[in-house]
């Protein structure tokens, strides 16, 4: 690639940043060797064979080689996610605003799919803290629901919701997170089709987007809570002109981020020298093109009225116990039922379900833990990925790395047991899901809509 490649305007616009170094840029893209990184799970700890920490995340590895992820049962399982490291950057900024900060936070992950970075918060919070992961676009919240169920925990919450309806739970979140949608320069290298689609005027048509999002969502955030905002572009309409109007018309206050300097990452200075942002640049950092930056709300946008909790159903405490021998420490989660599948959330979270249910669309909330069928439980998928399991309550099965892609498959799986019933399918320990072993036969119920498609390994 040379600079004739990239779009019209675009590098001459670029050249005029403070810190950016057009030599090493060009030659990242020329190179095309985005490096590959992991997120690995807190939760569920694998030996994975990685080679260098990326600076900014402790969970976050950069792999030498790319392998192939679909064949990889870890990967379904939901040890890590596969994620370019830039992003990985808003753990770093979630850890320095949460650092002193004892009580309980609810967090939202405003524009989420397909779940990088709401992966990432629910790795940073605790199970008293809450995430709320929102998609807009229904068909991208498979997808959301899918990562989330993998990484396993029962404080999250995913909706189908416009940032209008979320800005009406007035003061409820801590911590929002709006990764907007935006013209992609940062992806270039990654994705050279997305220079096609690149202009000027798209830019601007991303600026007025990123406003329109921005002023619908914030009256969700409490006084004196942060707003991390992110894009994966360049353009200074999409990131440093909007965090001056944040400040100016939302009177919000800049929080600059320590970083060092051997990361790499350009510190900017928006125009009305009103806030801090950070920029990433392909040949200046280890990762792809990213802006993020930090605010915190000084305005109150007063209270969420009250109401009477009436929405709940009627459930029986005989259910209620039959379904927790099915969770480890079942006392710290609140049971309930959506038509006939049974839900466990941590305890703390009761209320805020409430709240949400009448006021969103939810997708998932918690962890789903089956339908209850007499004295068995038809266990759900979301059941066998969670850490809230009681695996003692269930069979295992530990499957080879053959199995485990036949299982993945969905295809009849070749192993030879005496026992019968409901079984996670283990691969090193790891559930990929439920199979249910009958005396002559094994019934794979992995999930058809998530099941490995392509027939031979190879690179994706
Ligand atoms: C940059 S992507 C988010 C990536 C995600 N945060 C991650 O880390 O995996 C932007 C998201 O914003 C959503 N989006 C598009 N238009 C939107 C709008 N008007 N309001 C809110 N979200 C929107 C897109 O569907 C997309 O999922």
């Amino acid at each position: 690639m040379n600079e004739q490649q990239f779009p019209h305007n675009f590098l001459s616009l670029l050249s005029a940043e403070n810190g950016f170094d057009e030599e090493s840029f060009i030659k990242a893209h020329q190179l095309n060797d985005a490096p590959t990184a992991i997120r690995v799970n807190p939760f569920k700890p694998s030996a994975q064979k990685t080679d260098q920490q990326v600076p900014w995340c402790a969970d976050g590895f950069y792999l030498n080689t790319r392998p192939s992820f679909t064949f990889d049962p870890l990967f379904h399982a939901g040890c890590y996610y596969v994620q370019e490291a830039s992003s990985m950057f808003i753990d770093h900024i979630f850890k320095n605003i949460r650092q002193n900060d004892a009580e309980p936070v609810k967090v939202l992950d405003l524009c989420a799919a397909p779940g990088g970075k709401s992966t990432l918060l629910n790795s940073a919070i605790g199970p008293a803290d809450l995430l709320l992961a929102n998609e807009i676009i229904k068909t991208r919240v498979p997808v959301l629901t899918d990562n989330l169920s993998r990484w396993g925990q029962a404080n999250v919450i995913v909706s189908n919701n416009d940032p209008k309806d979320i800005g009406r739970l007035k003061s409820f979140f801590d911590i929002m997170l709006v990764d907007a949608p935006c013209s992609g320069s940062g992806m270039f290298r990654k994705d050279p089709q997305a220079m096609n689609e690149w202009s000027e005027a798209n830019v601007e048509l991303c600026h007025q987007r990123q406003e329109r999002i921005l002023a619908d969502v914030l009256p969700a955030l409490k006084e004196d809570g942060y707003l991390i905002y992110s894009t994966c572009s360049y353009s200074q309409q999409e990131n440093e002109d909007i965090l001056d109007w944040l400040c100016q018309e939302f009177e919000m206050e800049s929080i600059r981020m320590p970083i060092y300097k051997e990361w790499g990452i350009v510190e900017t200075k928006s125009p009305l020298q009103k806030a801090w942002g950070y920029r990433f640049y392909p040949g200046q950092v280890k990762g792809e093109g990213l802006f993020a930056a930090c605010l915190k709300k000084k305005t109150n946008t007063g209270e969420l009225g009250t109401f009477k909790n009436n929405m709940q159903q009627k459930i029986s405490s005989k259910e209620i116990d039959q379904v927790k021998t099915y969770i480890n420490n079942p006392d710290n989660f609140y049971y309930f039922k959506v038509n006939d599948d049974w839900l466990a959330i941590n305890r703390e979270h009761k209320e805020t379900l409430n709240i949400l249910q009448r006021h969103l669309y939810l997708k998932k909330s918690g962890v789903r833990v089956g339908k209850l069928m007499g004295k068995d439980l038809i266990p759900d998928h979301e059941l066998a990925l969670s850490t809230i399991i009681n695996k003692d309550a269930v069979l295992q099965t530990e499957l080879n790395h053959d199995q485990a892609i036949q299982y993945l498959r969905r295809d009849n799986i070749d192993i030879n047991t005496t026992e019968k019933g409901w079984s996670l399918m283990n691969f090193e320990g790891h559930a990929l899901g439920w199979a249910k072993l009958l005396p002559n036969r094994i019934n794979n119920y992995y999930p058809k809509e998530i099941r490995i498609f392509s027939q031979a390994p190879g690179k994706d």
